[in-house]
């Protein structure tokens, strides 16, 4: 085909915006009647359209045959369905794209005499005469409508609309694709001119008589109308453009067999030239069935050449597929829906073509290069002004700073933890050198072996070197606001040096150091947890000399008296370095140049009684323990080793024991005490023994959950929030009678040691916060009675002591207390007690008769009174009261407790 209207200066241009839709070939298929030939010769049609979209196969002779009976396709015609209904249905909406700048392709497929020429015939026509139509309505725009037409005949493009004979060429144009060289283009006037075209081509075409067709088109046809269209308004301006684009009605040669059709001779060269470009078709529409992979072979045919746009380009392309209905032709009408199955495949993607003058495409370019240029220069939404980027900038401003901030923060954070990370690793590290290179006793040992397990008792230990002075950093906040650092540590309150000893005293003068030393930090830096301050001398001599200094003068007070109800009781012959051995160490093993002091705060209140009372292996290692509220930081090690001090009968001295008979062996070896000081039970041994116990009591009767837990129920059962029973002590005074006969009853039926109600008594005098050890003891001595009368048999295997035992150990512990009396009081004193106990000074054994009175009657709170008094005097029991109690870490008294106080003595006043 040549130049569409033959205008070198026209551009084809494919616009952006314009791509076309991809879709599919649209297939018909239409069957034609009986003809009069088939049905004189009693053809039968097996072949029934039975709707709109399928046609069936009917011959039930054949039914065992492998083809399928049902095709479906976009659109069947039945034979009696006109072409007019064809195109209407069919092929117009196809066909007419053209007007709007689309190709269009409409192909007539089909064996001889199926009826594609009668078929194509009048779609062209129809097609023409809407073309008219739609050129006359849109009068707006001006249309050039140009007729040509090919045919090709054993692979030779001739122009149908010359006379001459010469085959065409065909050319490959870049932008047009395959065009028929020289090719008649007939500007289309009117219809009438249509008509005399359509002749023409008629009586040029190939047409030959064969078997099934008088007058077989021999030839494949190709009419092709090209339309261009412009709005009127600017022809012949600068920016005009045109739609440019062609329909081609596509009659080909019959697909028939040579045999079939008998051909022979001239027509059987036609019929296989006809067959190798109908062959080339098939397989073209049958590739592109399958996708556009691979290649597809247009150029074996110049059917297929010439036709490319359509089969798979930019074209819309409609297939009427013409079948004959005679059973006769039944393998034909098969392979054309054969033909027709993969046609429906195919896919095209047609555009609108719009055609531009050199200006216009120039003055297109320019523009749509400065859009570009612009889309480059901003490549983000473009600022509304200036304003925006300032304002932006600034906010970004405020989030970097705010960010930097935040990082600084953090910074810090973080290089606080290391520090504290570090310390502590040092400190954990140093504790670990420092306990290998000394020389450390046993029992220290151990404990320092139990620290190093808990982990955090050497984590947060500080450790004071006397040779030194070097006072590592403590962290301790406890001792630096609480109340028993005030009580124990003021260095303007020598009341609690003035019993100590020298190395008491420098103990406390150490701790004065430490204190003072901690104070220059800040709280926030310290450690909470457990804190730890341990003091190693080389021998007593060196210690003493070095704590001399520090312990502010204080040394030569250490023999100081207690006044107990106006009398001087005090023995001057206190051996001080035990009985700080005691307050201390809870243990008076001979350790002669060796002293630790420990002042080792554990953890927590609660991580201690938790860790001391949950896992027995720990409990058999000396665990700390201690009470949840209140405690004032008592000092570790003190708890651990008194914890565990019993007493034990045949060495006559106190040893390590399993806590839970700790309290129960709390009684005084009757050699132990007449060998002196040194054996008598701790102030810290009993206390400890109140703590286990209450672990013992509480542990009874609970089937679930911790020790710790369970005593941390009780105590919240009984009401021993001290800090909270404080507030509102109204009641407590009235309790604290109850509870005290009841105890005092219990004592006396439970044979508890004298010694040890001593302590009780003189310990606890009836300030609210004593409830809980009240209580605890109530408790403990309920259990005992129990026991002692078989109804508990849940301790068969501790070491609660029977009744036997107890018995016998009260009997002990009053003989030793008689013979203390030779050795503390004088004879005058001695007498004085007789004559005042009613013992006549004649009558033998005096002294063990005074001593088997004591504590005997629980009703009168006077001889309650003087017993413990002649106790407390018999084994050199220095009460400072609150003071001692407060050493041993067990005053939970607010300071508004501290101003209530009942005392056992029922008057209100202290006992001794
Ligand atoms: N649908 C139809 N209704 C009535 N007559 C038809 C129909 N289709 C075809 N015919 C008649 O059948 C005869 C053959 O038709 P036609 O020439 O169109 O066949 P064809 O497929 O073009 O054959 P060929 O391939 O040999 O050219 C014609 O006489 C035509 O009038």
């Amino acid at each position: 085909m040549g130049a569409i209207g033959g205008e070198e200066l026209m551009k084809w241009e494919k616009m952006q915006g314009a791509s076309g839709r991809e879709e599919k070939i649209l297939v018909l298929v239409r069957l034609r009647p009986l003809n009069e030939k088939e049905i004189a010769s009693n053809e039968v049609a097996d072949w029934e359209c039975i709707n709109d979209t399928t046609v069936l196969y009917r011959n039930t002779l054949r039914e065992g045959s492998t083809f399928p009976n049902a095709y479906s396709f976009d659109r069947v015609f039945r034979g009696d369905c006109s072409t007019r209904e064809v195109y209407e249905e069919g092929a117009k909406e196809i066909a007419l794209s053209v007007v709007n700048g689309i190709n269009s392709s409409i192909f007539a497929y089909g064996q001889t005499s199926s009826g594609k020429t009668y078929t194509m015939n009048g779609v062209t026509e129809y097609t023409v005469a809407e073309i008219f139509d739609y050129i006359h309505r849109h009068e707006e725009r001006a249309f050039v409508v140009k007729f040509s037409a090919i045919e090709i005949y054993n692979e030779a493009v001739r122009d149908l609309l010359s006379t001459d004979n010469t085959p065409l060429r065909l050319l490959d144009d870049p932008e047009r694709g395959t065009i028929v060289e020289k090719l008649t283009e007939e500007i289309l006037r009117d219809w009438s001119h249509l008509k005399e075209l359509l002749s023409i081509c008629e009586a040029q075409r190939q047409i030959g008589e064969t078997l099934l067709n008088e007058k077989s088109s021999r030839s494949h046809q190709i009419i092709r109308l090209g339309i261009e269209s412009s709005a009127r308004e600017f022809l012949g301006k600068d920016k005009s453009t045109t739609l440019a684009a062609s329909v081609s009605f596509v009659d080909l040669a019959g697909s028939e067999r040579a045999s079939q059709a008998l051909s022979a001779g001239t027509r059987l060269k036609e019929g296989c030239h006809i067959n190798r470009s109908l062959l080339t078709l098939s397989t073209v529409i049958r590739k592109l069935s399958k996708g556009r992979q691979g290649h597809i072979n247009y150029r074996d045919s110049k059917l297929t050449r010439i036709l490319q746009p359509s089969l798979g380009g930019n074209a819309r392309t409609a297939i009427i597929c013409t079948l004959s209905p005679a059973r006769s032709h039944v393998e034909q009408t098969r392979n054309t829906l054969l033909f027709a199955c993969c046609a429906k495949e195919v896919t095209t993607k047609a555009q609108v073509n719009v055609v531009m003058s050199d200006k216009a495409l120039v003055k297109h370019l320019q523009k749509e290069l400065a859009r570009l240029e612009s889309e480059l220069r901003t490549p983000g939404p473009p600022p509304s002004s200036a304003c925006d980027y300032v304002a932006l900038l600034r906010k970004k401003d405020l989030q970097i700073e705010k960010m930097d901030k935040e990082i600084r923060e953090l910074t810090k954070q973080r290089d606080l933890a290391q520090s504290r990370v570090k310390d502590l690793l040092q400190m954990v590290g140093d504790e670990r050198n420092s306990n290998q290179k000394k020389d450390v006793h046993p029992k220290l040992q151990a404990t320092n072996e139990w620290e190093d397990e808990e982990g955090s008792l050497s984590e947060s230990s500080n450790v004071v070197d006397p040779s030194s002075n070097r006072v590592r950093r403590y962290n301790n906040p406890r001792y630096d606001d609480g109340d028993s650092e005030s009580n124990l540590e003021d260095p303007e309150d020598d009341t609690n040096d003035h019993y100590l000893s020298d190395d008491a005293s420098s103990q406390l003068s150490i701790r004065k150091k430490f204190v003072q030393s901690n104070s220059s930090h800040s709280q926030d830096d310290y450690c909470k947890e457990v804190q730890c301050i341990e003091m190693e001398e080389s021998s007593r001599h060196k210690s003493s000399e070095s704590l001399a200094s520090a312990s502010d003068g204080n040394e030569g007070r250490s023999a100081g008296n207690i006044d107990v109800n106006g009398q001087e009781v005090m023995s001057n012959s206190i051996n001080r370095d035990r009985e700080l051995d005691l307050m201390q160490n809870g243990f008076t093993s001979d350790v002669p140049n060796y002293r630790s002091f420990s002042l080792t705060k554990s953890r927590s209140c609660r991580a201690n009684l938790m860790t001391g009372l949950s896992s027995p292996d720990k409990t058999n290692r000396t665990p700390p323990s201690g009470f949840e509220k209140g405690f004032p930081g008592r000092p570790e090690n003190f708890g651990q080793k008194i914890s565990h001090l019993s007493f034990d009968s045949k060495n006559t001295r106190l040893s390590r024991n399993d806590s839970q008979s700790s309290f129960g062996s709390v009684s005084v070896d009757a050699q132990g005490i007449s060998n002196g000081d040194e054996d008598v039970t701790s102030l810290q041994t009993f206390v400890t023994g109140l703590k286990e116990m209450a672990k013992l009591v509480h542990g009874q009767g609970q089937g679930t959950g911790s020790i710790a837990e369970k005593y941390e129920k009780n105590m919240k059962d009984i009401g021993v929030d001290p800090i909270m029973e404080t507030e509102d002590s109204s009641h407590w005074p009235l309790e604290f009678e109850r509870l005290q006969r009841m105890i005092l009853e219990l004592w006396q039926t439970c044979h508890v040691s004298l010694v040890h109600r001593t302590y009780f008594v003189l310990l606890f005098k009836g300030e609210p916060s004593d409830s809980i050890y009240m209580e605890v003891e109530l408790r403990r001595l309920s259990f005992l009675k129990e026991t002692y009368s078989g109804g508990n048999h849940a301790l068969e295997d501790s070491r609660t002591p029977t009744l036997a035992e107890s018995m016998k150990a009260l009997r002990r512990e009053r003989e030793v207390l008689s013979k203390k009396m030779q050795k503390r009081f004088s004879e005058e004193e001695r007498k004085r007690l007789f004559q005042e106990w009613g013992i006549a000074l004649d009558s033998k054994r005096r002294r063990r008769q005074l001593a088997d009175r004591l504590w005997n009657d629980t009703k009168d709170m006077n001889h309650i009174k003087k017993s413990a008094t002649i106790v407390a005097q018999l084994i050199r029991f220095v009460d400072q009261g609150r003071a001692l109690k407060e050493m041993s870490g067990l005053s939970f008294t607010s300071p508004l407790a501290k101003r209530r106080s009942f005392g056992w003595k029922n008057s209100r006043a202290p006992l001794l």
